[in-house]
């Protein structure tokens, strides 16, 4: 059995209602079943947690799965509290041990003190802003992906607890065009992302 252990970061707040993280949230419950091979905790950051029982879910977790929107170019402000509690609970607690680095050569080694090893992680992201932002010319983004651009810091943040990164999926306008036939589309895609990082996660996993 694969231990997954979901992080649902869609804060319910103004226009974002967090309906379509939750969707993913749901359709990773249909996916994630015992029946798969798949044992599930699942965290909604909208609730009250207790920080080191949720420290104990990312030291359980095979693969940890963030779902977030998108805030003023970060994560939604409930997310990243959520973090930096749970993070802080895990220092020397299973997290992380140090920032890496040794007296005698601070120069070098900066954040390979992490204490998730062997773990992976995988981020969904979901957007206002069209996939074209990121990718045409001229556009805003500047032709940076969502990985290698705004969401290069949380990429990191993982890199220094020690996790490696599944494939990322990033769902796009999902303010003014989020029609049903957008919606109908992206959990297909979603479910068959699924099927393909988690068919080849069983082969690395057990090799
Ligand atoms: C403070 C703030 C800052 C923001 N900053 C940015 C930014 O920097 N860049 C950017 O691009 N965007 C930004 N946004 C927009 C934000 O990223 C999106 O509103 C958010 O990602 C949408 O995700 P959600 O889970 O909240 O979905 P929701 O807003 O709850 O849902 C999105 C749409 O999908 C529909 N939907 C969801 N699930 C289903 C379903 N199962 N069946 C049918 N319909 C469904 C909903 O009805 C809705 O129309 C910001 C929003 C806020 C509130």
């Amino acid at each position: 059995m694969k231990k997954i252990f979901v992080i649902n970061g869609g804060q319910h707040f103004a226009h974002s209602g967090g309906k379509f993280n939750h969707t993913l949230t749901g359709l990773d419950q249909s996916y994630f079943t015992e029946e798969n091979g798949f044992e599930l905790q699942v965290t909604d950051i909208n609730l009250p947690y207790d920080p080191d029982e949720e420290v104990k879910k990312f030291v359980w977790a095979d693969v940890v799965v963030y779902h977030t929107p998108v805030w003023w170019f970060s994560m939604p402000y409930k997310l990243k509290e959520y973090i930096d509690v749970v993070f802080t609970a895990g220092h020397r607690k299973g997290l992380y041990r140090s920032d890496g680095r040794k007296n005698e050569t601070p120069e070098i080694n900066y954040g390979t003190g992490g204490t998730m090893q062997g773990r992976k992680y995988m981020l969904t992201t979901t957007w206002n802003a069209p996939d074209t932002a990121f990718t045409l010319p001229g556009e805003f983004f500047l032709e940076h992906s969502v990985d290698q651009g705004v969401m290069f810091g949380f990429h990191r943040m993982n890199a220094f607890l020690g996790m490696q990164p599944l494939e990322s999926m990033h769902f796009h306008d999902l303010e003014k065009n989020a029609t049903p036939e957008r919606i109908d589309a992206y959990k297909n895609q979603y479910l068959a992302h699924l099927e393909a990082q988690f068919t080849d996660l069983e082969i690395a996993l057990s090799a």
